[in-house]
């Protein structure tokens, strides 16, 4: 379901089931757009951060948004996850959104099964499908939770791992993930771009903010918001 005004998609008007037809070959149609920002712009008080932003990304695209520190990256999937609103523009979801922020989204006196339990039932899953699910993403993240330790006493990085893990519970069409991978190993970055590259096969949409620029041959778009001229002294 769009949460927001459809704008109307070109309808497909070729025989159902036919990948090609009047004798030539026709590409595969487009999989659908997850995420549509339309002339984003956002002032705080006198400042623009945002100016005229426009971005799409369809089911199974990876998209990375980059920029220099204070662009407004964070405050793009802010808005995009629908936690601030813009001061002009309009977005557009087709699906579910799983956010993971930048810092904060862990508890410090619970554990990571208590998070997979609190943020599973919140996503609609039971206790057992919400530990199972959690405990499967640290695998994949290779970590394998302690089961009494509270999530004060883990590392940064893994508890920036929760943090990633606690955003793909419920299974979400739409992943939104900013700077997912502070503090984490090589390997876990190696493992974490396994995992959205698999969430990515199975259709999903994955938007992550991201400083590395090693990262960039890993996504299908690259959205940079770093101001050019005129925009460098708003
Ligand atoms: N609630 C707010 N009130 C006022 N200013 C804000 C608010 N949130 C963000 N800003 C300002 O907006 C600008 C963009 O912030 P944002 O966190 O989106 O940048 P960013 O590109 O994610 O930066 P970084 O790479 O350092 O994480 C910054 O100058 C920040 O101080």
């Amino acid at each position: 379901m769009w949460t927001s005004q459809q704008p109307g998609e070109a309808p497909d008007r070729r025989p159902p089931g036919t990948a090609s037809w009047a004798g030539g070959n026709v590409a595969a149609p487009a999989p659908p757009v997850r995420l549509r920002a339309t002339g984003i712009t956002k002032k705080f008080g006198r400042r623009e951060v945002l100016s005229n932003v426009n971005f799409e990304v369809r089911a199974g695209e990876v998209a990375a948004v980059i920029g220099s520190n204070g662009a407004g990256k964070s405050t793009f999937l802010k808005i995009c996850a629908g936690l601030i609103s813009p001061t002009s523009g309009r977005v557009e979801v087709n699906g579910s959104i799983g956010y993971c922020p930048q810092a904060g989204g862990t508890f410090d006196f619970l554990r990571p099964s208590e998070h997979f339990v609190l943020f599973g039932r919140g996503d609609g899953l039971n206790r057992d499908t919400a530990l199972t699910r959690g405990r499967e993403m640290a695998a994949m993240l290779g970590w394998e939770p302690e089961p009494k330790v509270q999530a004060r006493h883990l590392s940064g990085g893994t508890r920036q791992k929760l943090n990633v893990i606690l955003s793909t519970l419920g299974g979400h069409d739409i992943l939104l993930l900013d700077e997912p991978y502070q503090g984490f190993d090589r390997g876990t970055y190696t493992d974490f771009w396994e995992v959205i590259w698999r969430l990515r096969d199975t259709g999903r949409t994955i938007v992550v903010i991201t400083h590395m620029l090693n990262t960039m041959d890993r996504v299908d778009q690259v959205l940079d918001l770093t101001p050019t001229g005129s925009e460098r002294n708003r």
